[in-house]
């Protein structure tokens, strides 16, 4: 069956594949060594990253990292201090925001309380130049794609924060938008709604196949669920850009593994040559452990490893790629507990996911622990060792 949604005929058939513009073969969006300051403050710094129709970015980072000002670049409320955006390959960097066609969704609804559900989806609508007899069924139209429909006409403050999401996201698509930007949409919802929510954006995304979305978050739970890639920022820059599956299972820095997944930290030295994606021996204190690596490493130098808590594995034997610990303490997190440990002869913390079903060592335990030399990742050390 195949619906028909505002000027779209969609088939519902999941995500579709990102496509450029088949007419300028243009990317939905792009920056171009965007740079934005705020009083001499670099709040985004030489960013640069293009985002297809159909496709999901996610902009992944801590507080203060430069997601937002990104956002903002895009949608036109910065002032750009150099560099391009480039929206269906048109050049906007100097267009007011309104002439930009992009929809988009802030963290706290950002609703009119004195307007009711359908006034606030509606409004804005004539600013689009939208005839008045189209506005009516428009309305309907999006307030159904986002289950609201049977609330047209409560007030924000009669509505759940979930809700008062809903319409936020239905007003922003109202105005057709092909480019939808979502800044923190879930963040002011408890967990047992976001995960609801998460799945709701979802069906968006395959009810509107065509649009390209900017998703800015700190939360990797929603980064990983929603996103076809991840941009992860520190400090005003784009550190990294990939799919998610090989930002997770190929971290290229110590901040992309331990804000991505979370990992271990462990400095080493390189006892040969490794080539890239192969396996190599590297040193921690003495220990010798095998590793793989995504680019070149030379002999001698000083790299880090990243290791994800679930990849440890206990032992009471010694294993192929391993090291004895002595255990600190547990902590409980539901479907796993945490074991922190430190290595015997270093004294490196490390931090050991045991499924909860399974016996955890106790503290004060020497054990075994090992590792599949796959699930070792050397980055470049932050730090030199
Ligand atoms: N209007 C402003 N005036 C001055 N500085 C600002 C302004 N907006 C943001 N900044 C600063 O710019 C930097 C980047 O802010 P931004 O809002 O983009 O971060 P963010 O990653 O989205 O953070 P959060 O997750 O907390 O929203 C921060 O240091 C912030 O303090």
């Amino acid at each position: 069956m195949n619906l028909r949604i505002g000027r779209r005929t969609v088939t519902p058939r999941g995500r579709s594949s990102a496509t450029p513009n088949l007419r300028t073969g243009a990317p939905a969006v792009a920056l171009t060594d965007v740079t934005v300051a705020y009083d001499g403050t670099i709040a985004l710094a030489d960013c640069s990253f293009d985002v297809e129709r159909g496709e999901t970015v996610a902009l992944l980072g801590p507080s203060g990292s430069g997601k937002s000002t990104a956002l903002k670049a895009i949608a036109g409320f910065e002032n750009v201090v150099s560099g391009t955006v480039t929206i269906d390959g048109r050049d906007v960097t100097e267009l007011a925001p309104r002439h930009r066609g992009v929809g988009f969704v802030v963290q706290q609804y950002a609703l009119f309380p004195h307007l009711t559900v359908r006034a606030n989806v509606a409004f804005g609508l004539k600013a689009h130049r939208v005839r008045r007899a189209d506005i009516g069924p428009r309305v309907n139209e999006v307030l159904r794609m986002v289950g609201m429909l049977g609330f047209a006409d409560r007030l924000p403050r009669e509505l759940s924060g979930g809700q008062q999401q809903r319409v936020a996201i239905a007003r922003a698509l109202a105005g057709r938008p092909d480019l939808l930007l979502l800044d923190e949409p879930l963040s002011a919802l408890d967990t047992r709604l976001r995960q609801n929510m998460i799945v709701e954006l979802q069906q968006l995304r395959s009810d509107l196949p065509e649009i390209a979305i900017v998703h800015v978050t700190h939360d990797q739970g929603e980064a990983l669920a929603l996103a076809d890639r991840i941009g992860i920022m520190r400090n005003a820059r784009l550190e990294a850009i990939d799919s998610a599956e090989s930002l997770f299972h190929a971290p290229p820095s110590e901040f992309a593994a331990t804000f991505l997944g979370g990992a271990d930290i462990l400095p080493v030295r390189a006892l040969e040559s490794i080539s890239a994606g192969a396996v190599g021996i590297v040193d921690h204190g003495g220990i010798r452990l095998r590793a793989r690596s995504q680019s070149t490493v030379a002999r001698e130098k000083h790299v880090s490893l990243a290791v994800r808590p679930w990849a440890w594995e206990f032992g009471s034997t010694a294993p192929s790629n391993g090291f004895e610990v002595d255990v600190v303490d547990l902590q409980w997190r539901g479907a796993v507990r945490h074991v922190r440990a430190r290595v015997v002869g270093t004294d490196q913390p490390i931090g050991v996911d045991v499924p909860v079903l399974r016996e955890p060592p106790r503290p004060g335990d020497r054990v075994w622990v090992g590792v599949d030399p796959a699930d070792v990742h050397v980055v470049p050390a932050e730090k030199s060792a």
